[in-house]
């Protein structure tokens, strides 16, 4: 008999990001949530967490969607397999498994009418980009639910996402393109830059450990100061002395606005292949 208390998650794809995500809520969200992952290729994974659980019965693996339980009465089915795996996932789930589910899709660019498309039934379909941060509590999610989600539909969604880090709710689903290029892709430029950093400090002379663990603590710091203000022009100025090494530096960045064009560039790449990937 299944404990009403007990809010039942099936997670669809435990990948790079399911996984991130599933590490986050087992550490915040047990006894009250149980997972059920699905995923052909993670049984090591989800054997290694499910060690560290005090009752490994609230993580159950699966290698396909067909072989839910029938009966299993998904309160929260979430998407996180890549954008083109979605409608084979779907289709090949029990119907009743997901009666009353509210589903959380997290894949770049699939629209909620698309996905829709492919459930048994009229059911909820919040879309949410987390990202990578997720594992550490630090996801910053957005959301977009449309006029048809229950209230309890976005309770669900603003538990399991204020639980690994920061969510908010976007006023329309196109947003979520822009949200993808920005925080969802967004760690990506971070540690490329810290390569970068990496990479300039090794050729100006430091060895690789040095390079490498200076520049890893500056982002980290860099990091931990924005935390506590949120001003990054304000943070600039304060590293910046008058006519010395960071504004040498930033003088280099600055010109002719060289590194906010790159930056528009670069996410109105991740933007665009976001919309294209609408057609999944
Ligand atoms: N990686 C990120 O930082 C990030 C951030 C935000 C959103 N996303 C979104 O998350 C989704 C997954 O991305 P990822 O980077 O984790 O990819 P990934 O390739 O690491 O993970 C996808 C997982 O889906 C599994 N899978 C394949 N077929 C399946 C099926 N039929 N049923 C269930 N699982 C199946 C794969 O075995 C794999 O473990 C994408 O849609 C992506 O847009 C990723
Ligand atoms: N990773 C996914 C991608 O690269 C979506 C945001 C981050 O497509």
């Amino acid at each position: 008999m299944r404990d009403p208390r007990v809010t039942r998650v099936v997670l669809i794809g435990a990948g790079r990001m399911g996984h991130a995500m599933l590490v986050g809520w087992l550490r915040e969200l047990r006894p009250s949530h149980e997972f059920h992952v699905v995923d052909p290729g993670v049984c090591d994974a989800v054997a290694a967490l499910r060690k560290r659980l005090a009752n490994p019965g609230s993580l159950v693996h699966y290698a396909s969607a067909q072989d839910l339980p029938d009966d299993l009465a998904a309160d929260v089915i979430v998407l996180a397999t890549k954008p083109r795996i979605i409608a084979a996932a779907l289709q090949a789930m029990p119907k009743p498994t997901a009666l009353n589910a509210v589903v959380i899709s997290v894949a770049a660019g699939v629209g909620i009418a698309d996905i829709q498309q492919h459930l048994h039934g009229n059911l909820s379909t919040v879309r949410v980009m987390p990202n990578i941060g997720a594992s550490v509590g630090y996801s910053v999610s957005a959301g977009f639910a449309d006029a048809s989600t229950k209230p309890d539909g976005r309770v669900h969604v603003e538990l399991l996402f204020q639980a690994i880090g920061t969510f908010s709710w976007l006023e329309s689903e196109d947003q979520l393109h822009a949200v993808t290029a920005l925080s969802g892709s967004g760690p990506a430029y971070v540690f490329a830059m810290c390569e970068a950093m990496i990479m300039a400090g090794i050729e100006q002379g430091l060895d690789d450990t040095t390079a490498r663990s200076l520049a890893i603590a500056t982002v980290s710091a860099a990091g931990r100061l924005l935390e506590n203000c949120p001003d990054p022009g304000l943070l600039r100025e304060t590293v910046t002395s008058p006519n010395g090494t960071t504004a040498a530096g930033l003088a280099v960045l600055g010109k002719e606005n060289v590194l906010e064009r790159l930056v528009w560039q670069t996410l109105d790449a991740a933007r665009q292949r976001s919309i294209s990937l609408s057609n999944f």
